[in-house]
């Protein structure tokens, strides 16, 4: 192990990063919440104020992902759709099998210029999470509960309101609804067979509902829907604790680029259309297992070196008051302020984990 691999790994860093990022987060979410008069003056200049603070968050993350850990991510494309990424509002279509998906999904973003407006239709849940949900609150992002005769309502009228966004974005649906698990998948697949519908062998089946809704009601603001197919080399089940520690990933997404207009507008077509849809990811998931890559020419966009200045940026901003702090601390002789310091950095050292495992976002009561 190198003597930068060693660093990486040693739990002093990842308690520098984790500070780092609560303590911005937190102050990006003050000064989200100081946008709300703005709002009242101009609706737009308040989004466009809190997509760029949005983007000091998720791209702290990112910098995680394509700077600390230097995980390489490699985009399957047509040539032809490639100049339109970033260019135009869009429906992502991703498989959700993976702890760090959705960061690979930020990465691309990132490369392509929408990370601080891209949008997702998340579980109710996660917008309580501190920093990432209460940042989701403000940039107008879509929830479901997961009870369609709630969500066909409330999701469609969050969706209407993007029709005036003032900068391009990509709204991201899990159609599977809920993380790739064996179990899921043998249950999934009951229900595939009771319902006739052809077996996935990849996949779960998708939920048609949601994407139905979210086509409806994007028809004319979104230009496309982007199937993204995601993988990692060598059988890798990443993590973000794995990141933390610096471990490098190779992922490989495979898009394709579907005009809105292809898809059929009425419900049932629409569903169906969704589940063949599925069918040919799973072919090219198939095609990964044999082969080791997607279909079709890569194109891989270069990372930018702007969430590893916005990382460095807060870094320097906070990490300079806890250096005074720390030193204050020392020189004050005080045993009680010591040990009390301790006991607050074994807390932390025990939450890290579990902040780092996905499994506590997705373990949330329903
Ligand atoms: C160039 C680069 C391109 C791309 C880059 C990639 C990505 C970047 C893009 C953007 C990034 C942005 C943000 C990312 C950041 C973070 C994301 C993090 C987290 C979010 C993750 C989530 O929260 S996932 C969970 C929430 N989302 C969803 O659930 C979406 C899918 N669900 C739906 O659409 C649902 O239909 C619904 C939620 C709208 C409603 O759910 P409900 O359950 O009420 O209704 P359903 O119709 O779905 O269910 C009833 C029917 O389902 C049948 N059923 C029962 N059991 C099962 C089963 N196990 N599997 C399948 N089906 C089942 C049941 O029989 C009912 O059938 P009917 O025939 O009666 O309809
Ligand atoms: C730079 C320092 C980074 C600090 C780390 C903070 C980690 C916060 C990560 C928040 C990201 C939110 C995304 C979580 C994904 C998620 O939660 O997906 C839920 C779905 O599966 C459905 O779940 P389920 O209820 O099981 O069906």
């Amino acid at each position: 192990m190198g003597l930068l691999q060693l660093l990486k790994s040693q739990f002093l860093c990842h308690l520098i990063i984790c500070y780092v990022f609560l303590v911005s987060g937190l102050i990006i979410n003050l000064l989200q919440l100081c946008t709300l008069p703005v709002w009242l003056v101009s609706k737009q200049l308040a989004r466009r104020i809190n997509i760029r603070l949005a983007y000091c968050i998720s791209s702290q993350m990112v910098a995680i992902l394509e700077w600390w850990s230097g995980t390489e991510c490699t985009l399957y494309t047509d040539p032809k759709s490639y100049p339109l990424y970033g260019k135009e509002n869009a429906i992502v279509v991703l498989n959700h099998a993976f702890e760090i998906d959705f960061l690979c999904g930020w990465t691309f973003c990132e490369r392509f210029g929408v990370l601080g407006s891209s949008k997702v239709l998340a579980k109710k849940q996660l917008a309580y999470v501190p920093i990432i949900g209460w940042m989701w609150y403000f940039l107008e992002i879509v929830f479901c509960k997961r009870k369609w005769e709630e969500d066909r309502r409330t999701v469609n009228e969050s969706l209407e309101k993007l029709r005036d966004y003032p900068e391009n974005f990509w709204f991201l649906l899990y159609c599977e609804g809920t993380r790739f698990t064996p179990k899921k998948h043998q249950v999934s697949m009951q229900v595939a067979e009771s319902k006739g519908l052809s077996k996935l062998k990849y996949h779960l089946l998708p939920r048609t509902k949601g994407f139905w809704v979210t086509v409806q009601s994007l028809r004319g603001t979104a230009a496309a829907v982007y199937d993204s197919t995601l993988n990692f080399r060598n059988n890798e089940m990443p993590t973000l604790l794995g990141l933390l520690n610096g471990k490098k990933y190779h992922a490989d997404l495979y898009v394709r680029r579907i005009p809105l207009e292809l898809i059929p507008e009425d419900e049932k077509e629409c569903a169906e259309w969704l589940h063949k849809l599925y069918q040919e990811k799973d072919s090219f998931q198939e095609h990964y297992a044999k082969t080791g890559r997607f279909p079709g020419p890569i194109m891989s966009p270069p990372r930018r070196p702007w969430s590893l200045i916005n990382w460095l940026f807060w870094s320097c901003l906070l990490l300079y008051p806890l250096g005074l702090l720390l030193t204050q601390l020392i020189s004050s002789g005080s045993v009680f302020t010591i040990v009390a310091s301790v006991a607050v950095c074994s807390a932390a050292a025990d939450l890290t984990p579990q902040i780092f495992t996905g499994s506590s976002l997705d373990d949330w009561p329903d």
